[in-house]
């Protein structure tokens, strides 16, 4: 697609993600790595432009009313693994920490081709800056049929409890703060330090003990960060709906969610057929 067709989609003026060899585009790449230097996750208010979000947030209006969508609403510890944990571990122990989670989750094989959201996860620029801004040698679109990109659904009651994510970097695409509640709290850098520890904080208590920065979430903004290495969550939804995209990008081509992560997120391993 060119550019002048993706900038009804992406503020390319402000974030010339098409030109990064250009001044702007060199500007831009620094300020991400200061930020994510300094804090392990950079904010772009405004990255994809209102019309962008506006059919995003139609799109997943239409797909609530028809009640499609998966609510998947879980118990996971921190490290969202699996694993047993070894015997004799003190039951405050951040490994036996057990956190819920919910929320409503549109896959990528509900959400049309014609969305911008796939548009903007499969255009060749928006890779090369995702990968320039995280410093990845060489990152790849993720070709799995639900997770390659998805859009999330808070409502009040629902969170995500503290976790490191599985994934090394997350793109974080907010359509839609919640009224109140729904903060991003984000600790960089924590994982050694949280798995150095004997205790685990009461979850409102984390920052006590490491450092949680909370970004102001504003829609159409782009949060880049290092998830697997930073603590985070998403606070209790207390008044409204909190919308937001994910979109996904691996270093290994074609790769896809196993069969587990599948189940968890989406409640489904197969992809819909495709005149669903
Ligand atoms: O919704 C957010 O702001 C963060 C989402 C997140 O941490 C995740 O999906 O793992
Ligand atoms: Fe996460």
């Amino acid at each position: 697609m060119k550019s002048y067709l993706m900038s009804a989609w992406i503020d390319l003026a402000r974030y010339p993600i098409d030109r990064l060899a250009s001044a702007a585009g060199r500007a831009l790449l620094r300020r991400c790595h200061d930020a994510l230097d300094t804090h392990g996750i950079v904010a772009l208010p405004g990255f994809v432009t209102a019309a962008a979000t506006t059919h995003m947030l139609a799109q997943s209006e239409r797909l609530q009313k028809a009640s499609r969508g998966f609510h998947s609403s879980e118990k996971h510890n921190i490290f969202l693994t699996d694993e047993a944990p070894p015997p004799g571990l003190g039951p405050s122990h951040p490994q036996l920490q057990q956190m819920s989670s919910s929320k409503l989750i549109f896959a990528a094989d509900e959400l049309s081709e014609a969305t911008p959201l796939h548009e903007i996860h499969a255009w060749p620029p928006m890779l090369h800056f995702v990968q320039a801004a995280l410093r990845q040698e060489q990152i790849y679109p993720s070709a799995c049929p639900l997770g390659r990109f998805y859009i999330n659904v808070f409502s009040p009651g629902d969170q995500l409890g503290w976790h490191f994510d599985n994934s090394e970097f997350s793109i974080n695409l907010m359509l839609q703060p919640a009224v109140e509640g729904g903060a991003f709290e984000y600790a960089p850098r924590t994982r050694e330090a949280i798995e150095a520890m004997d205790t685990f904080p009461p979850a409102d208590s984390v920052g006590e003990h490491v450092t949680v920065l909370s970004p102001p979430l504003v829609s159409s903004s782009l949060y880049l960060f290092y998830g697997r290495n930073s603590l985070h969550r998403v606070s209790r939804i207390e008044e409204g709906k909190r919308v937001n995209a994910i979109l996904s990008y691996n270093s290994r081509p074609n790769e896809r969610l196993h069969e587990y992560t599948l189940r968890k997120f989406f409640g489904r391993c197969e992809a819909l057929p495709s005149d669903a």
